[in-house]
């Protein structure tokens, strides 16, 4: 099984940063999700109570998100990661969390990360 259900461009609104007046501040990271899943049950029923609901993943993150004040985004990126293979069962996850106009010079910063083990 080899399927992933995939969230791209999902913007996070949060407390995050290293310095001073970023712990005053709101800034918006943008994230891309992919999930190892088995999407065979919802593609034969059709129905999204077979399916990894990625409007669900979504809304928690950007809840999560809400609720937190890190300094590294390496910090948002594994409590991210860990809450969705907990509260979604989700078994092998690669996560891109981006920090856009962090370096004015450069077109994108951020990490990306993968956790768990995918299946065969
Ligand atoms: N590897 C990282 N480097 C830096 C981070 C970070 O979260 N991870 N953060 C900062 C500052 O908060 C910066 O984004 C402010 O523009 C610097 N380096």
């Amino acid at each position: 099984m080899s399927d992933i259900v995939f969230i791209r461009g999902l913007k996070l609104p949060t407390t995050i940063g290293v310095y001073g007046w970023e712990r005053e501040v709101r800034q918006e990271l943008l994230v891309d999700l992919e999930m190892a899943w088995d999407i065979a049950p919802a593609g034969a029923s059709d129905q999204v109570a077979d399916a990894l609901d990625y409007s669900a993943v979504a809304t928690r993150l950007r809840e999560f998100a809400a609720e937190s004040s890190f300094e590294l985004i390496e910090k948002m990126a594994t409590a991210l990661a860990e809450l969705v293979m907990r509260e979604f069962s989700v078994p092998w996850l690669r996560l891109r969390v981006c920090k856009p106009g962090a370096v004015t010079e450069a077109v994108d910063v951020g990490v990306l990360i993968e956790r768990g083990s995918r299946p065969a």
